[in-house]
């Protein structure tokens, strides 16, 4: 792991710990056995292209119930129903938090989340190990975060690789310019900005204007963290960003799916 800001050190470091007790309880090949429970992967980037192919943003609706910056966001929590209320306002996918310790989140919310609608979704957490891929494809997640600044680029390599062989499509986060660096050194269509800087918390739309420049055409870049207000959404879309990966604004309006067709006007 490389520059690793101490709040993602100290969620990496529980991730390991993780990895040891929960593998000690249900083996690798336990989980493989669960693989075919769940039909094949809806596809996460086809549903994120298609919106934008037809000119609109392409919103991850994120089911987050607390966070190590805000606290608990949302006391009315049920990621069933939450889900439906974005299917409802337009998202073209969801992502649920499934860390425990520091987001409260749990991987049977993904699987709640998946069965109440038809929409694609992501494990999002911190995932550093082989593990917890097969964890993701286990509980039939359609694709999984890979951040870079958790992972040094053989791993990131490996868990790409290993994600994509199960049906896994792969959202890979970076930072900052070294982290893009190594994120387009592995052939992976969504790339995400996090415009939240895990050493302060601050967040900056700016760092997605930053790292735009970077970006080939031929990947969809992902704006992640902060989009809060329309103008957020307008400055992104001036700056021909189309896909938005939203939290907090959802989570902590009282109808999530009718603050996403607000925020994004398209409902
Ligand atoms: O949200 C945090 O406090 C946080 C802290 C440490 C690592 C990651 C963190 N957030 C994860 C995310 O990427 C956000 O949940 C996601 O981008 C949505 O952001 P927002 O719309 O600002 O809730």
């Amino acid at each position: 792991m490389k520059n690793t800001p101490t709040i993602l050190k100290k969620i990496i470091d529980r991730k390991f710990e993780e990895v040891a007790e929960r593998s000690k309880k249900v083996s690798f090949s336990d989980l493989e056995a669960e693989f075919d429970h769940y039909p094949a992967p809806r596809g996460f980037a086809a549903a994120m292209k298609a919106k934008v192919e037809a000119g609109q943003s392409a919103v991850i609706a994120e089911v987050k119930k607390a966070s190590p910056s805000k606290g608990v966001l949302r006391e009315n929590f049920v990621p069933a129903e939450i889900a439906r209320s974005y299917q409802q306002g337009g998202a073209a996918c969801l992502s649920v938090l499934t860390d425990q310790d520091f987001f409260q989140g749990h991987e049977d919310y993904l699987i709640q989340v998946r069965e109440a609608v038809s929409l694609p979704v992501i494990r999002k957490d911190f995932l550093i190990d082989a593990y917890q891929i097969a964890e993701a494809k286990a509980i039939g997640a359609d694709c999984v975060l890979l951040i870079v600044a958790a992972l040094g680029d053989a791993e990131l390599k490996d868990l790409h690789a290993q994600a994509t062989e199960y049906g896994m499509d792969v959202l890979i986060e970076v930072h900052d310019e070294a982290e893009m660096e190594s994120a387009l050194r592995v052939d992976n269509y969504l790339i995400g900005v996090n415009n939240r800087n895990l050493h302060t918390f601050e967040v900056s739309l700016q760092t997605t204007l930053n790292l735009k420049r970077m970006l080939p055409a031929d990947r969809m870049f992902v704006t992640e963290s902060g989009i809060l207000v329309p103008e957020d959404v307008q400055l992104m879309r001036e700056n021909d960003v189309n896909a938005f990966l939203v939290g907090e604004a959802f989570m902590r309006a009282e109808n999530p799916g009718e603050k996403l067709a607000q925020l994004f006007g398209e409902n």
